[in-house]
């Protein structure tokens, strides 16, 4: 992208390069069950260190109220070193003394991550203090994070404007693609959304269906919806306080001609559990004591219908509860089926999200995808027409 200043005008030799990357990887048990995000920014990383750098990372890991160990990047430091082929040295905090020994040790080439930012307020809140106290830790700054861009946070916007920022090379390939596979797309595009990021993700379902020609819901959103129509969802994830949201969706989706997809059916269990005893029924009757873990085989049909009319497919969220099996099965079926009609020429299909990507890989259907992004929120936005604060901020 021309309009930002690439590595390609970062002059790295010996400086502090602070890279934002986006190490909110999908994990089980302490364990990476996805490492796409690591994979996309060691280009980043490798040319920063190899041109002489000292490369600082930051990042965020889920979304933690202060300090919490289960949402250390501790893992993901040996899971980067692991990837890049080089140590990763790690600090457990992202400023402060920690911090800046851990950044006075590094030699031109090193590599370092710094704890968690959401640990500390100032992150989210983008507090000029918290901006500095990152700031002071490097000579240059680099955004690296796509799939982050949407949040106007110290690490993603705050920084872009303290220092000298750029684009790293993650970035630049997410705007190339994004902006050539989708600035045009052609007709009728149809948007998948599923996941469980109800509260953050909702409301710019209210755009999209101005942009699109149907909105297939599924996964945790489709619960509000169902929800919303007066049905019961008995002890699914549905955030009930969104109903108004959920029928204003519904009433611009009538405006703007755009079909509106929801299951007719869903396979439920008692518990969250791989394994878990499951029974299909009509979304009109969903037992009180259980909960919908995935669509069912009638809303499979229903979403594959939607896939063949469609020229474009743009996909965020997994339809179920992928992670766990049997609840994998809406998921994996309509990402097959995108595959093959993308295999055939008969669609374009870009998907993204750390847990989509994950399910397409699940799947083993990512790379027959057209393009397959880090990015679900952020993505989605971008697709909505929405500036995003990561981005704006390199502009600057
Ligand atoms: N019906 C459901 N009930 C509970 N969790 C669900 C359901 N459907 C999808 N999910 C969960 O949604 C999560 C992914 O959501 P989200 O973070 O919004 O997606 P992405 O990371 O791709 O943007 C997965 O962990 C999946 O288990
Ligand atoms: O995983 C992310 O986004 P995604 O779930 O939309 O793919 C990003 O790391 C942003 O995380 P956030 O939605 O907690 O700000």
């Amino acid at each position: 992208m021309t309009a930002f200043r690439t590595l390609d005008q970062a002059d790295v030799k010996g400086q502090r390069v602070l890279v934002r990357v986006d190490l909110n990887v999908p994990m089980e048990n302490g364990r990476i069950t996805d490492a796409t995000r690591i994979e996309r920014v060691l280009p980043t990383i490798r040319e920063i260190a190899d041109k002489g750098g000292r490369v600082i990372l930051l990042a965020h890991f889920g979304r933690p109220k202060g300090r919490d160990p289960k949402e250390s990047l501790k893992p993901v430091a040996e899971a980067v070193a692991s990837h890049l082929g080089k140590p990763v040295a790690f600090a457990d905090d992202c400023i402060g003394e920690a911090a800046s020994q851990a950044v006075n040790a590094l030699k031109d080439g090193d590599v370092l991550l710094l704890e968690n930012t959401r640990f500390h307020a100032g992150e989210e809140k983008n507090d000029p203090a918290f901006v500095q106290e990152l700031a002071k830790l490097g000579d240059l700054y680099v955004n690296d994070a796509f799939s982050a861009a949407h949040r106007a946070h110290a690490s993603t916007e705050g920084l872009a404007r303290a220092l000298p920022g750029y684009a790293g090379r993650s970035m630049q390939a997410e705007l190339d693609a994004l902006t050539k596979g989708l600035e045009a797309p052609k007709r009728p595009v149809v948007a998948i959304v599923g996941g469980a990021k109800v509260s953050t993700k909702i409301d710019l379902l209210e755009n999209l269906v101005a942009k699109v020609d149907a909105l297939v819901i599924g996964g945790g959103m489709a619960n509000t919806f169902v929800h919303a129509a007066g049905l019961g969802v008995g002890k699914s994830l549905a955030e009930k306080d969104l109903a108004a949201t959920a029928m204003r969706i519904i009433e611009k989706a009538r405006d703007a001609n755009c079909a509106i997809i929801l299951p007719v059916d869903g396979v439920c269990a008692y518990e969250f559990k791989a394994g878990a005893v499951n029974h299909t029924y009509g979304i009109d009757a969903i037992p009180e004591d259980q909960m919908i873990l995935d669509v069912g085989s009638q809303s499979i049909e229903r979403i594959q219908a939607a896939i063949n009319d469609a020229a474009t497919v743009v996909w965020n969220g997994p339809l179920g509860a992928f992670e766990i099996a049997p609840f994998d099965q809406g998921t994996v079926a309509a990402a097959r089926h995108a595959a093959q009609r993308t295999r055939e020429g008969k669609l374009v299909s870009v998907a993204g999200g750390g847990d989509t990507v994950a399910a397409l890989n699940h799947a083993g259907v990512a790379d027959s995808f057209t393009y397959v992004s880090t990015a679900g929120g952020a993505f989605l936005e971008w697709l909505e027409g929405k500036s995003l604060p990561g981005v704006e901020a390199l502009r600057a």
